[in-house]
């Protein structure tokens, strides 16, 4: 048996692991709730996950991660396996419903075999494809014969085919998303359904939904797609099927597609008729098995003045959020972006942009166009000062945050606390340096935007975790002790006032 209080203790490594591998602290909770240590084959610690999607596509990969911390809490020996329950008994109990449109019977994750399609020749006919709930188990549940196109289609006309998976920058903030969406695409129907993505403005959202639809439409050239943004449907509902008087037509447009991607669904916000009708198209295609892929700029239920029933569908499915990319992901973003367009730009150049560009990436893509134009009417290639002029332009107040950098946090809080820059970052364990220490490690994150990895290195410390260390302290100390505040917020100040005049 394995202890409690180990198991406790690998599942807070673990949980903190997955937050610095840049997994959204819900995923990595979700994560690390899959991953509880069930039994010991030998020198083998084996945990079950019976969701597919999270297992192959999230815990695989990053089984040596887990085997680190596996070996961290019990010993070198151990090694770390994960598997898929054989026994029904080994899982937690997963509610299937043939009624999805019941509240209290829609699944999370519904049981694939419930995906078969019963007979293929049945689906020619009906013009739209459609899976059975009672189908039976022994046929292939994976396979894309699920998703038959319907025999009479339109081709889909508003996916742009630019945005792709192989356009597609992928970094560690929007991993889960784009692996979901690969998921998705790959197995329409089948797995997650609805997936519902989640994030800031300007973060890929948009561009991994047309990437769903472009790579099934590649697979599947008759698949019926409908990509829409939630205002699409409240024209449709109001102009068309209300004041009209058309609502069967745009009742038969929705509930004729195999695909429905919905664009910003938190525009829905209080419409309640448009609400209503969604709610009726939504569990129309759900009980037919098709796939409906969301995205907003809200975790649903943080979405204002949308029907709870609404938000609970959504929560009923796969949900994945896109995070702002770090440091080290937009400079990775940036240079690609660059060469893409044919901007000559060297890594100090990427550094800056990096530094100032750090909310979304369109921001991004618009600054690498300003430059790309500066480009071609100087004939010049960008340098560190036309860079700084364009920046200036682009980030006229305060939002131009300096070219500074680590080393100019560490000598403001080392200023700070009339303590040597040698102090600051050497291995003293006296209370003065580790706090001033500490604060020059969540400033490095928090004001430049650092990955954990890099601030460890600017400190000289080979081993990461003091840095995580760091961050939780310094949260802990900005909650509780007013004195500590007080100092942080003058650091920063001081921080900031050097931004602004460099
Ligand atoms: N990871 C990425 N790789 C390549 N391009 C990206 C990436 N993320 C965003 N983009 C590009 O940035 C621009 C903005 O992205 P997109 O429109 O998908 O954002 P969004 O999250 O849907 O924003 P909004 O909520 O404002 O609609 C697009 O041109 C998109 O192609």
């Amino acid at each position: 048996m394995l202890e409690r209080e180990s198991n406790q203790i690998f599942s807070e490594k673990l949980r903190a692991r997955f937050i610095e591998l840049g997994l959204s602290k819900q995923t990595a909770a979700k994560i690390t709730k899959l991953i509880t240590p069930v039994k010991l084959e030998g020198y083998t610690l084996v945990s079950y996950c019976a969701e597919p999607f999270y297992r192959d596509h999230i815990i695989s990969p990053k089984k040596d991660e887990i085997e680190k911390i596996v070996q961290e809490c019990w010993g070198k020996e151990y090694t770390f396996k994960i598997e898929s329950p054989s026994h029904e008994e080994d899982v937690p109990k997963i509610k299937n419903s043939k009624n999805p449109s019941s509240d209290s019977q829609i699944t999370l994750f519904p049981e694939e075999t419930n995906y078969i399609p019963e007979k293929k020749k049945k689906l020619k006919n009906k013009g739209h494809f459609e899976i059975p709930a009672s189908s039976k188990a022994d046929e292939n549940p994976s396979s894309e014969e699920n998703f038959q196109p319907p025999v009479n289609t339109e081709k889909p006309r508003t996916l742009d085919a630019t945005q792709n998976f192989g356009t597609f920058i992928r970094c560690e903030s929007n991993l889960v998303a784009y692996s979901a969406c690969e998921a998705v695409a790959k197995n329409p129907g089948n797995l997650s359904n609805p997936l519902f993505i989640y994030g800031a403005t300007g973060l890929g959202k948009t561009h991994l939904l047309h990437s769903v639809g472009n790579e099934i439409i590649q697979k599947i050239p008759n698949a019926k797609i409908l990509y829409i943004t939630s205002e699409d449907f409240v024209n449709d509902v109001i102009h068309k099927g209300i004041r009209v008087g058309k609502m069967d037509e745009v009742r038969a447009k929705y509930s004729a597609c195999d695909v429905l991607l919905v664009d910003d669904i938190q525009f829905l916000e209080k419409k309640d008729a448009c609400q209503i009708e969604f709610f009726h198209t939504f569990n129309e295609l759900y009980q037919k098995r098709k796939q409906i892929v969301i995205t907003s700029d809200k975790f649903p239920k943080d979405i204002p003045n949308i029907e709870e029933r609404l938000k609970s569908r959504f929560l009923q499915g796969l949900l994945v959020d896109i995070e702002p990319p770090g440091f080290e992901d937009r400079v990775a973003i940036i240079e690609t972006k660059a060469n893409l367009i044919g901007l000559k730009i060297n890594q100090e150049i990427s550094f800056l942009i990096a530094t100032h560009a750090k909310t979304n990436v369109r921001e991004i893509q618009g600054l690498l166009k300003d430059l790309l134009m500066n480009q071609h009417m100087t004939g010049r290639s960008p340098t560190i000062d036309s860079v700084t002029t364009i920046l200036k332009r682009r980030f006229p107040t305060g939002n131009m945050e300096a070219s500074i950098d680590t080393t100019a946090i560490q000598k403001v809080v080392a200023n700070h606390f009339q303590i040597k820059m040698a102090d600051l970052m050497g291995p003293s364990r006296q209370q003065k340096f580790v706090v001033a220490r500490h604060i020059a490690m969540f400033l490095a994150k928090e004001m430049i935007g650092l990955q954990i990895v890099a601030i460890a290195n600017a400190f000289g410390k080979k081993d990461h975790t003091t840095v995580l260390h760091a961050m939780s302290k310094v949260k802990e100390l900005l909650d509780k002790d007013d004195d500590f505040r007080g100092s942080f917020i003058q650091i920063k100040r001081k921080i900031e006032q050097l931004m602004q005049s460099n």
